[in-house]
């Protein structure tokens, strides 16, 4: 994507970063070095020695982030932000526009010279590829799958791409020595592509920001760090100690901390840090978690890989235990009317769900999941189980239980019974006598599926795979078409399952 920016700099280069890294007081470990990706673009962080549980692997002052408060257009905030956004994504894209245009006269130089400089070609940005391009041709394997689901939730939620183009739009950079005109469309997409794959959550002040250094570090399911930061800090000036803006020496921003933790904070220089959660050997990559549980299907959305898609030698980046997330997930409206969905939030029943579900040793062998961490989240997990969330709002739904009725008894004893009648058709007994609404919800579990098989693409797995081995240097539509083949497979084998259920609870089978 043309878009126009540090055009004729040398490639990036670590001395410079190092150089910033320095200036900014930003400590690293001798036991971690930058290397090069091994598929060619990009770099990792790889350890030079055996590093053990409870070291630094960095720690960063707050004031060397890249945030809407520490970049040179906070200082311009009216000319440059005529529009405002509740989005410190959309907000973030354009603070860090306005440095690349500054270019080597920005206070980031050091930093933001070692930043990608092609466009990371997530999902969102890919109608903005011509015809026939990798990113157009992808496009049609998403159909169906928990990616498509992912980008409808961000347009939904304002930052889609008709959001970028109108923000952008709105949104007026001062002219720099380097530009002196208003940057493409191109420009801005570009900076929002490495905020969405860069940026973390911080806090309460600079709300997301770029992170030189921690941001080399390429994610895992299974990692061996997390990024930590103090986020109980003032949000009007960005103080963790006490400040003018609390109007208390005891603010209740602080009020759960130990009395020794108050007093540490007072003499200690606020930082995001990142410590070793699992040893490390010398050699290894070093694996960073952008979050807990994320799917393949997030990870296309706003990182722009999947892992396992492209596998490269020497990157870790085929490792794909532990990228598993939700599984397929669908909306409270696909599975309850208006009424009952009124009626399953009011009774906080998401929550019931998870109160109902009691955990036990061979949870592997049932038939009903606990429900995701994540809140509001109906999934199938990829063992194909029902999560007790999703399964106990369909059964509201067939259950004709009214909002009088002592629906926690009743949930209580579908979910126990649900899963009797299961060990009984795995251990190949006769059907039991079932609650109806147990056996609508089963059905409708099928139901479910079969819809959502239906907006799948409609190959098989195989087809999928041989689609998939028949590419040639196309690594978007080989990394849409592993999301579409794990998802086939997931629906496909969940099908059988329950299929096969509700047919032994007909009697049928
Ligand atoms: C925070 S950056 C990590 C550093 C990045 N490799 C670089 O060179 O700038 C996140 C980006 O790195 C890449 N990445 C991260 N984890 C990866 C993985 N496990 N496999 C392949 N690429 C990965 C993706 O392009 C992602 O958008």
């Amino acid at each position: 994507m043309n878009h126009g920016l540090l055009a004729g700099h040398a490639p990036p280069s670590r001395e410079l970063l190092n150089a910033y890294l320095d200036s900014m007081d930003v400590w690293r470990s001798d036991g971690v070095a930058i290397a090069d990706m091994a598929s060619g673009g990009g770099w990792r962080a790889v350890a030079t020695r055996d590093m053990a549980i409870g070291e630094t692997i960095c720690k960063l002052p707050k004031s060397a982030l890249l945030s809407v408060r520490t970049t040179e257009l906070n200082r311009f905030p009216a000319a440059a932000r005529e529009r405002t956004t509740s989005h410190a994504i959309l907000s973030l894209a354009l603070a860090l526009l306005n440095e690349l245009r500054l270019g080597e006269e920005s206070g980031f130089w050091g930093y933001i010279q070692s930043l990608p400089r092609e466009t990371v070609p997530i999902p969102s940005l890919w109608p903005l590829y011509p015809a026939g391009s990798d990113a157009e041709l992808a496009d049609k394997w998403l159909d169906g799958t928990e990616a498509r689901r992912d980008l409808k939730r961000r347009e939904d939620e304002g930052v889609g791409l008709a959001d970028m183009r109108a923000f952008y739009e709105s949104s007026r950079l001062p002219r720099t020595r380097a530009h002196p005109d208003p940057s493409p469309f191109e420009a801005f997409a570009h900076a929002f592509s490495l905020v969405s794959t860069r940026a973390f959550i911080i806090d309460l002040h600079h709300t997301i920001a770029l992170c030189p250094f921690a941001d080399v570090l390429n994610h895992a399911g299974v990692s061996h760090t997390s990024l930590a930061s103090d986020d109980f800090v003032c949000h009007v000036c960005g103080s963790l100690a006490p400040c003018e803006h609390d109007g208390t020496a005891e603010p209740a921003r602080l009020a759960h901390l130990h009395p020794n933790a108050r007093a540490r904070i007072a003499n200690e220089l606020d930082t995001v840090d990142m410590y070793v959660e699992r040893a490390v050997r010398a050699g290894d990559e070093v694996m960073n978690s952008y979050g807990e549980g994320i799917g393949e299907a997030r990870l296309l959305v706003e990182w722009g890989f999947v892992p396992g898609s492209a596998p490269a030698a020497g990157d870790e980046s085929d490792d794909d235990e532990g990228f598993l997330g939700d599984g397929i997930t669908w909306a409270l409206s696909e599975l309850c009317d208006a009424e009952r969905a009124a009626h399953w939030l009011a009774m906080d029943g998401g929550e019931l769900a998870g109160e109902l579900f009691e955990a036990g040793a061979d949870d592997d062998a049932r038939l009903v999941c606990a429900p995701s961490a994540r809140p509001g989240v109906y999934h199938l997990n990829h063992a194909g189980q029902a999560s007790a969330r999703l399964f106990g709002a369909l059964w509201l739904q067939g259950s004709g239980a009214h909002p009088a009725d002592d629906v926690r008894g009743r949930l209580r004893r579908a979910l126990a019974s649900v899963e009797m009648a299961w060990e009984a058709h795995v251990a190949d007994d006769d059907p039991l006598p079932l609650d109806s609404g147990v056996a609508d919800a089963v059905r409708a579990v099928v139901a479910l599926l079969e819809r959502r098989r239906a907006g799948l693409p409609a190959l098989t797995v195989d087809e999928l795979y041989d689609a998939r081995e028949a590419l040639a240097d196309a690594p978007l539509q080989a990394a849409a078409l592993t999301v579409a083949i794990n998802e086939v497979a997931l629906v496909q084998a969940a099908l059988e399952r329950w299929g096969e259920f509700a047919a032994w609870l007909e009697g049928d089978a």
